[in-house]
C-alpha cells in the first residue's frame, strides 16, 4: 500500500483527502518572569494561575529557574504565555539575571505582612533596569491580601510607589486567587497590543485598564 503519511484512508478511485493544516493552539506567544524575595508567594501565585490550586503547608524555595505555560484568549486572540518563576533567595540572583533579558513582562511582588519585602522593591527596580530590555512591561503586585489581619504595608503605599515608577499596581492572593487572572490578562492584553493592532483600535493603556478593572471589583462587590 502507498500513499502519503498522514493522508486520510479514501474509498476507491476517490482522491485522497489532505489532512487539514497543523493549526497552532495559539495565536502569539509572551515570556513573562516573575521576580521578588524569597517567600512572597511567587510559585503559589502561578500555580493558582495555572491550575486553581494553592500550596499550603510547609514552604519550599525554588530552586534556581522554572517556567510554566498557559494560553489565555483575550479579545479573540490566543496568547501563550510562559511563565518564569525564579528563585529570590539572594544567591540564585546571578542565574536569574540572564533570563531577564527577553522577558516581555515581569511581575514583581512583595508580601503585605513583610516590610523588608516591600523595601527591596526598589533594588529589584534598579536590577530590572540593569537587565532587562527597556520596554518590559512590569506590574507590582502586593501579595497575601488575604493576610488583613497580619497587614504591615498599607495598601496606599503599594499604590504611591507603583504611580512613581509609573507602573501598574494590583493587591493580590495566591491563596483565594484574588486578581491573579487580572494580573496576567492584562499582561497578555498588553502583548497583543504591541504584537499589532488596528489603525482605528482605541490605544491600550495597561495602567488605566487594571485600575478600571479594580473599581469594576470594588463596585460589583457592593451588588
Ligand atoms: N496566606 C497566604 N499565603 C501565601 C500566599 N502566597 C504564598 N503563600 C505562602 O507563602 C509561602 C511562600 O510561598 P512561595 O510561593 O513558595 O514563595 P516564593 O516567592 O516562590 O519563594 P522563593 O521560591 O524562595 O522565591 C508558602 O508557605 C505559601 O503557602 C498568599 O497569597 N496568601
Amino acid at each position: 500500500m502507498t500513499g502519503t503519511p498522514g493522508a486520510a484512508a479514501t474509498r476507491d478511485g476517490e482522491a485522497p483527502e489532505r489532512s487539514p493544516p497543523c493549526r497552532p493552539s495559539y495565536d502569539l506567544t509572551g515570556k513573562v518572569m516573575l521576580l521578588g524575595d524569597t517567600g512572597v508567594g511567587k510559585t503559589c501565585f502561578l500555580i493558582q494561575f495555572k491550575d486553581g490550586a494553592f500550596l499550603s503547608g510547609t514552604f519550599i524555595a525554588t530552586v534556581g529557574i522554572d517556567f510554566r505555560n498557559k494560553v489565555v484568549t483575550v479579545d479573540g486572540v490566543r496568547v501563550k504565555l510562559q511563565i518564569w518563576d525564579t528563585a529570590g533567595q539572594e544567591r540564585f540572583r546571578s542565574v536569574t539575571h540572564a533570563y531577564y533579558r527577553d522577558a516581555q513582562a515581569l511581575l514583581l511582588l512583595y508580601d503585605i505582612t513583610n516590610k523588608s519585602s516591600f523595601d527591596n522593591i526598589r533594588a529589584w527596580l534598579t536590577e530590572i533596569h540593569e537587565y532587562a530590555q527597556r520596554d518590559v512591561v512590569i506590574m507590582l503586585l502586593g501579595n497575601k491580601a488575604d493576610m488583613s489581619s497580619e497587614r504591615v504595608i498599607r495598601s496606599e503605599d503599594g499604590e504611591t510607589l507603583a504611580r512613581e515608577y509609573g507602573v501598574p499596581f494590583l493587591e493580590t492572593s495566591a491563596k483565594t486567587g484574588m486578581n491573579v487572572e487580572l494580573a496576567f490578562l492584562a499582561i497578555a492584553k498588553e502583548l497583543k497590543y504591541r504584537a499589532g493592532h488596528r489603525a482605528d483600535e482605541p490605544s491600550f493603556q495597561i495602567r488605566d485598564y487594571v485600575e478600571s478593572q479594580k473599581k469594576r471589583s470594588s463596585c460589583c462587590s457592593f451588588v
